[in-house]
């Protein structure tokens, strides 16, 4: 799965690299670097946990500038789309969010890892507690500096502990800001993250570029699991196109169990059993889900009262299935701090993101509004239907830990749901899960181990996964 984008350091590696790297980068003009047609058959599963790498590292732009600095993570060398945050805090949050899976993640905020990293808790409702999903997602980080020390009532491990232990490589000592203005300057790049040996041009590796993977199924849940609310008797389903454990303690906490489906689950065909459905966030191009962007538009259009919210990936996928378009964003929108504009109410928001892909609010159809926009650089931040229940957005109103200027989008969608499960009270319908179901169902995302073999699609996948 996440190990198309990593690879083992060779026997090359050097492991004589005791001092501090000063941070430098040059531009390399004339290097050859192979694309992914190489035929190169990556490997299925990612590197294992390897003991705190402390050798040199390389951070490699592709036909852009190198970057030398300290290894504080695996052993393990890997390629991704280079991408950056300027969140100050969240990194916990941020690296387990299956968003970010196949991207090398930079951080502008200088000094990462001082509060740690903390544990694998559940909270009251079987839910990770500090973390968006169980294993870091992120292909490998980029930080200034490590704090090699720290310290909070919550942590368990050090970030180096954790990365190494998770098998993903961490680089520090480099210049983030100049990483960020080229970045900015050129748009996101493909990067490779080297440990241990000299960057070697004629030994590089192909860069993987994720946007040419589904990366959706890798972070899709193989089977539906069911999350239970003790809150309340509304019963959502949600497409789990990668998503964040807020995102379920956001539906949950306002009392709606969730019956969590795979990505190209045919949603419409079950959805009378619910009271609503719900799209959550996910990695990469959304244009790669066909299925799910079928089985949205029929699902719209079988049934006209359903409440339906969508998150990001799920804004983006709720948008094509009602014919408008995506494009791709020059470097994304990543941070905790941004601006975006309820239009129907005039009020400023500030939101969580973390996208690289957006709707073009051009292409939206008569039957929509564009909902929000982004007072930074105008793309659209959501979009809802005139008449009928149905609204999403890009950023993140679920983000933990805030800002949670715009939670009110769930309580919103929560009292859509509840008139309408009222209102199919009047034909007797109840759509509460059954006990026979919750005992069934699994209570958490199933055979999304990135260190699992990648299945393809929900029923195959499961047929696979037992005969191997
Ligand atoms: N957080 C998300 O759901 C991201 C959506 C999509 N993968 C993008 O990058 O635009």
């Amino acid at each position: 799965m996440l190990s198309l984008f990593r690879t083992r350091c060779g026997p090359k590696a050097s492991s004589a690299f005791g001092s501090m790297v000063q941070s430098s980068a040059r531009v390399r003009y004339m290097a050859t670097v192979q694309t992914t047609t190489t035929g190169r058959v990556p490997q299925l599963t990612r590197p294992k946990g390897t003991p705190i790498s402390r050798e040199r590292a390389t951070l490699t732009i592709k036909d852009g500038p190198i970057f030398h600095g300290k290894s504080f993570g695996a052993k393990a060398n890997i390629s991704g789309e280079a991408v950056f945050t300027t969140s100050l805090v969240g990194y916990p949050e941020s690296m387990t969010d299956p968003s970010y899976r196949g991207q090398i993640l930079v951080f502008t905020q200088p000094l990462i890892g001082n509060y740690g990293v903390p544990s694998s808790a559940r909270d009251e409702h079987g839910l990770l507690r500090y973390f968006e999903s169980p294993n870091i997602q992120a292909a490998g980080i980029v930080v200034s500096d490590e704090a090699e020390h720290h310290s909070h009532w919550t942590a368990v491990e050090s970030l180096a502990d954790w990365c190494a232990r998770e098998g993903v490589p961490a680089i520090s000592g480099v210049d983030t800001r100049a990483i960020v203005t080229y970045l900015r300057e050129q748009g996101s790049s493909l990067a490779r993250l080297a440990i241990g040996e000299e960057y070697d041009a004629d030994e590089d590796e192909a860069y993987i570029d994720p946007e040419g993977i589904n990366l959706v199924r890798r972070v899709s849940t193989k089977a539906p699991f069911h999350v239970a609310s003790n809150k309340g008797d509304l019963h959502v389903a949600l497409l789990d196109c990668g998503v964040k454990e807020n995102i379920l303690r956001s539906l949950v906490s306002r009392g709606a169990s969730v019956t969590a489906f795979p990505f190209d689950y045919p949603i419409h065909k079950v959805a009378h059993h619910f009271d609503g459905v719900f799209i959550s966030n996910g990695p990469g191009d959304p244009t790669h889900c066909q299925d799910t962007v079928y089985h949205l538009k029929k699902l719209m259009d079988d049934h006209e009262q359903l409440p339906i919210m969508g998150i990001c990936m799920g804004h983006q996928l709720l948008a094509l299935a009602a014919g408008a378009k995506t494009i791709k964003l020059k470097y994304g929108n990543r941070a905790h701090n941004i601006p975006a504009l309820d239009l129907t109410t005039g009020k400023c928001h500030i939101t969580s993101q973390n996208h690289g892909y957006a709707v073009d609010a051009t292409s939206l159809s008569a039957e929509w509004k564009e909902y929000f926009i982004n007072l930074n650089d105008s793309s659209n931040e959501g979009m809802i239907h005139k008449t009928r229940p149905i609204f999403s957005a890009q950023f993140h109103p679920e983000a933990k830990g805030g800002p949670l200027d715009s939670a009110y989008l769930f309580d919103a969608y929560m009292e859509s749901v509840s008139k309408y499960k009222q209102s199919n009270a009047k034909f007797q319908k109840d759509n509460k899960p059954s006990p026979l179901l919750v005992d069934l169902l699994s209570k958490e995302r199933v055979g999304v181990h990135p260190g699992l073999p990648d299945f393809h699609g929900h029923a195959a996948g499961m047929v696979e996964a037992q005969a191997a």
